[in-house]
C-alpha cells in the first residue's frame, strides 16, 4: 500500500482499486482540496465574496471593511485626515496584493507538488504497467496499446509542466508588476510625505486636496486594475483547474481502463496459467503412469532377457547336442550306406527278379498268340519253390498227370532260381519293397540300372510304370516318391539335392527324345556318347529337366508316355515297341564337403517276341526284328560281362551302348524278367527265363560308390 504525505503532514491512504492497486484519483482529490483551500485563502485575502469560517480571515475582512469605511469617511474629512486614510487604504491594498501574490505563489507550489505527485503516481503506474507487461508480455498488442497510452500521459504531463511553466511566467510577471506597484506605492508614499511636508509648510489645502484626489483616483485605478488582474487570474486558475480536472479525469479513466484491461489480461493469463498448470499436472500424472509402466516393462524385459538367456543357453546346449546328433547321424548314415552296400554286394551287383503276371480275363487286352484260346484255359505252367526264389517252367503235354500243367502231362520241366520270384498274386507294393534297396543305392551315390525284360504282354510296362488304368503305380513313380521322401528327410540334416530327369526311347535303333516336342525335327541328331572321364553315357540334344517335386516328375513321365511309340500287335494291344529309358541324375551336397552323385536308370524294354509266333509282318516285323536284335545285343553284353571278356560289345546296339555305364563294373543292376502265365506263351517264357538265367549268372564286379560323405 502506498501512503501519500499531504501538505498538512497528515497521512492519507488512497482508496484501493478492485485489484488492490493504489487509486490515483483519490490522491488527486486530496490535492484538489488543498488547492481549493489555498485559493479560498487567496480569495479572502483579496477581499473576495466567498464566505470563510477562519477567524483570521474574518479579522482580516473586518479590517478591510474598517479600512474601507475609513476611506469612505475620509472623503468627507478634512484633507490632511483624508490623505492619511487613503495612504492607509493604499497600504492595506498593497499588503493585500502582496498577500495575494504570495498565495498565488503557494498555489503554484501546490500545483507543482501536485504535478510531482502526479509524476510519482505516473511512475507507480508505469511500474505497475511494467509488472503488468511482465504478466502479459505474450499479449504484445495490448502492451503496445498500454505503451501508447503511457506515452500519451507522459505527453500530457509534459504539457501540464509547460502550462505550469507558463503560469510561473505569469506569476513572475505579476511579481514584477507587484514590485512595480510597490515601487509606485513607495513613490506615492514619498510623494505623499513630500506633499504632507508641503501641506504643512505651505498649507495650501486646495493643492493637497487635489493631490489626494489624484492619489485616491490613482489608488482606485490600481484597485480596479488589481481586481481585473485577479479576475483574469481567477479565470486562468479556473481554466487551469478545469483542465487539470479533465486531465485527471482522463488519466483516471485511462488508468481504470488500463487497470481493467490489465486485470482482464491477468485473469486471462491466470486462466492460461491454471490451464497450463492443470495440463502440467495431467502430464505429470501421465509421466508418473508411464514411468510406472516403463518400470513394469523394464522388469518384464529383465524377466524376458533372463528367459532369453536361459533359452539361449538351452539352445546352445541343444545346438551342441544337435551337432553331436548330426555328426552321429552322418556317421550313422555313412555306416548305414556301408552296411547297405555290403548287403547289396552280398546279394550281388546284378540281380534278377522274376515276375509272373496273373492270368488275364478274356478281353483284358492280351490275345492268345498261340491260337486265340483265352489265357484262362491254358494257365499254370509255373511251379514256385525255394521260398520265393525258385520257379519251374513245366511244358504242358497231352496226359493229365500234373495239376501244375492244368491237367496236361508235363513234357518237359526247367527249373530256375533267381534273387526273387513273384507269382501272379504279388502286388506292385510287394515288388517295389524288393526294389527300393536299389533306389536307395542310387541315392547313396551308386549307378543303378533297373530294367524289365520279357515278351510282349508279359507285364513289363505294368511293373515299371503302372497298370493299364494307371491305378497301380509301378517302379518308376514309386522310386521317384522314395527319392523325394529321402531328399526331404535329408534336407533336415543340411543336404541339398538336385534331380535332373530325361526320358528317351530307342525305337528301331533310333533314339527319340520323349521330353522333347512330339513333332520331331528330322535334322536333330540324338547320338549316344560315352564320356570316358566320368564314365557316363549321354545323348546329344536330349532334353534334361531339373525336377523339384513329384508333380514335376509326374509331368515328365506323362509327357514322355504320350510321346512314346505304341502300336497294336497281336500279342498286346497296347504294346510298347521301343526301349524306354527314364534316367535320373541325383546330385547332393550337405554344405560340409559331403557330396553324393548317383544315377538311376529305369528301363522298360520293348517286348521280345518270336516273329513267327507273333505273326508280325511288314513294319511290325521290322520293329520286332530291331527289338530282338537289340535284346540279343543286350544278352551278348551280359554274356561278355559274365565271361569277363576283354571286349564287351556295348556298341552293338544303341540300347547297350547307352546302358554301358549301368552295366559295367561300377554299377548295380536289377533285371525283371516278366512272364506270362499262359501256356500259349510257354516257349517265349522259357526263352525269357533262359536269358534271365544268363544274366543272373553274371558277376559284374564290385560296385564302387560314386560319392563320399564327410562332416566337413
Ligand atoms: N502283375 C499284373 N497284374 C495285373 N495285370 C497285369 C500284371 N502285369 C501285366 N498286367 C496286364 O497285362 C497286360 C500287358 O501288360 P504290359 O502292357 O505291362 O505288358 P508289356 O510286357 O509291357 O507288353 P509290351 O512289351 O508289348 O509293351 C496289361 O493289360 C497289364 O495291365
Amino acid at each position: 500500500m502506498v501512503t501519500l504525505a499531504a501538505t498538512n503532514g497528515v497521512s492519507v491512504e488512497p482508496p484501493l482499486c478492485d485489484d488492490g492497486s493504489p487509486g490515483g484519483v483519490s490522491t488527486s482529490s486530496v490535492d484538489d482540496a488543498l488547492v481549493e483551500e489555498a485559493l479560498d485563502d487567496a480569495d479572502l485575502h483579496l477581499g473576495g465574496t466567498k464566505p470563510s469560517s477562519s477567524p483570521a480571515t474574518t479579522t482580516t475582512s473586518s479590517a478591510a471593511a474598517a479600512a474601507a469605511a475609513a476611506v469612505a469617511g475620509a472623503t468627507s474629512a478634512p484633507p490632511p485626515a483624508g490623505g492619511v486614510l487613503r495612504r492607509e487604504v493604499t497600504l492595506h491594498v498593497l499588503e493585500t496584493v502582496n498577500s495575494r501574490v504570495e498565495n498565488i505563489g503557494s498555489i503554484i507550489l501546490l500545483l507543482r507538488k501536485q504535478l510531482s505527485r502526479l509524476k510519482d503516481a505516473l511512475e507507480r503506474e508505469t511500474l505497475s504497467r511494467v509488472a503488468s507487461d511482465a504478466l502479459v508480455e505474450r499479449h504484445s498488442d495490448k502492451i503496445a496499446s498500454l505503451r501508447r497510452q503511457r506515452r500519451g500521459l507522459r505527453q500530457k504531463v509534459v504539457e501540464e509542466a509547460a502550462r505550469a511553466d507558463t503560469l510561473a511566467d505569469r506569476i513572475s510577471t505579476l511579481q514584477g508588476e507587484r514590485d512595480r506597484l510597490v515601487g509606485e506605492v513607495r513613490a506615492a508614499q514619498a510623494a505623499h510625505a513630500a506633499s504632507a511636508a508641503a501641506a504643512a509648510e505651505a498649507a495650501a489645502s486646495s493643492a493637497v486636496t487635489a493631490a489626494s484626489a489624484a492619489e485616491e483616483a490613482r489608488a482606485e485605478e490600481l484597485v480596479r486594475e488589481l481586481e481585473s488582474t485577479k479576475a483574469a487570474r481567477d479565470g486562468e486558475v479556473a481554466t487551469l483547474l478545469r483542465e487539470m480536472a479533465a486531465v485527471k479525469s482522463e488519466m483516471a479513466a485511462d488508468s481504470t481502463r488500463s487497470l481493467a484491461a490489465a486485470t482482464e489480461q491477468v485473469r486471462a493469463v491466470t486462466a492460461q496459467r491454471d490451464s497450463a498448470v492443470a495440463e502440467a499436472a495431467a502430464a505429470a500424472a501421465r509421466v508418473t503412469e508411464l514411468e510406472s509402466d516403463s518400470n513394469r516393462r523394464v522388469l518384464q524385459l529383465a524377466d524376458l532377457e533372463r528367459e532369453v538367456r536361459t533359452l539361449r543357453d538351452q539352445l546352445g546346449s541343444n545346438n551342441q547336442e544337435m551337432t553331436l546328433l548330426r555328426r552321429q547321424s552322418l556317421d550313422d548314415e555313412v555306416e548305414r550306406r556301408r552296411l547297405h552296400n555290403q548287403v547289396q554286394e552280398l546279394k550281388g551287383n546284378i540281380r534278377v527278379y522274376c515276375r509272373v503276371r496273373p492270368l488275364l480275363l478274356s478281353g483284358a487286352g492280351v490275345g492268345d498268340a498261340a491260337g486265340g484260346a483265352s489265357e484262362g484255359s491254358a494257365s499254370g505252367v509255373f511251379r514256385y519253390h525255394s521260398r520265393g526264389r525258385g520257379i519251374d517252367a513245366v511244358k504242358p503235354g497231352d496226359a493229365p498227370t500234373s495239376s501244375a500243367t492244368g491237367g496236361l502231362p508235363p513234357v518237359g520241366k526247367w527249373g530256375f532260381t533267381f534273387d526273387r520270384v513273384f507269382d501272379g498274386s504279388a502286388t506292385q507294393g510287394d515288388v517295389f519293397a524288393e526294389v527300393s534297396e536299389m533306389v536307395q543305392s542310387a541315392l547313396d551315390g551308386y549307378r543303378v540300372c533297373i530294367f524289365a525284360y520279357g515278351q510282349s504282354g508279359s507285364g513289363k510296362t505294368h511293373t515299371m510304370l503302372s497298370s493299364a488304368d494307371g491305378g497301380e503305380l509301378g517302379v518308376i513313380p514309386r522310386a521317384v516318391a522314395q527319392i523325394f521322401d529321402h531328399t526331404e528327410r535329408m534336407s533336415a540334416d543340411g543336404w541339398q539335392f538336385e534331380l535332373k530327369a530325361s526320358f528317351m526311347e530307342v525305337y528301331n535303333e533310333q533314339v527319340r527324345d520323349l521330353l522333347g516336342s512330339a513333332e520331331e525335327d528330322p535334322n536333330v541328331k540324338y547320338d549316344v556318347k560315352f564320356d570316358a572321364a566320368t564314365k557316363l553315357c549321354w545323348v546329344t540334344n536330349l532334353t534334361t529337366a531339373t525336377v523339384n517335386s513329384r508333380e514335376e516328375v509326374d509331368n515328365v513321365i506323362s509327357t514322355s508316355l504320350s510321346n512314346r511309340s505304341t502300336a497294336s500287335t497281336r500279342s498286346n494291344e497296347r504294346s510298347s515297341r521301343s526301349h524306354c529309358v527314364f534316367r535320373l541324375h541325383i546330385s547332393g551336397s550337405n554344405g560340409h564337403g559331403g557330396k553324393v552323385s548317383g544315377l538311376l536308370n529305369l528301363i522298360d524294354l520293348a517286348g521280345s517276341e518270336r516273329v513267327k509266333v507273333s505273326g508280325a509282318a511288314g513294319a511290325r516285323m521290322r520293329e520286332a526284328q530291331a527289338i530282338n536284335k537289340s535284346l540279343s545285343a543286350l544278352g551278348d553284353v551280359i554274356a561278355a560281362l559274365a565271361n569277363k571278356d576283354k571286349h564287351v560289345p556295348f556298341r552293338n546296339s544303341k540300347l547297350t551302348y547307352f546302358l554301358q555305364d549301368s552295366l559295367g563294373g561300377d554299377s548295380k543292376t536289377l533285371m525283371f524278367v516278366n512272364l506270362s502265365p499262359s501256356s500259349a506263351h510257354f516257349s517265349e517264357s522259357l526263352c525269357s527265363l533262359r536269358f534271365a538265367q544268363k544274366v543272373n549268372a553274371c558277376e559284374i564286379g564290385r560296385a564302387n560308390k560314386n560319392g563320399r560323405v564327410s562332416l566337413g
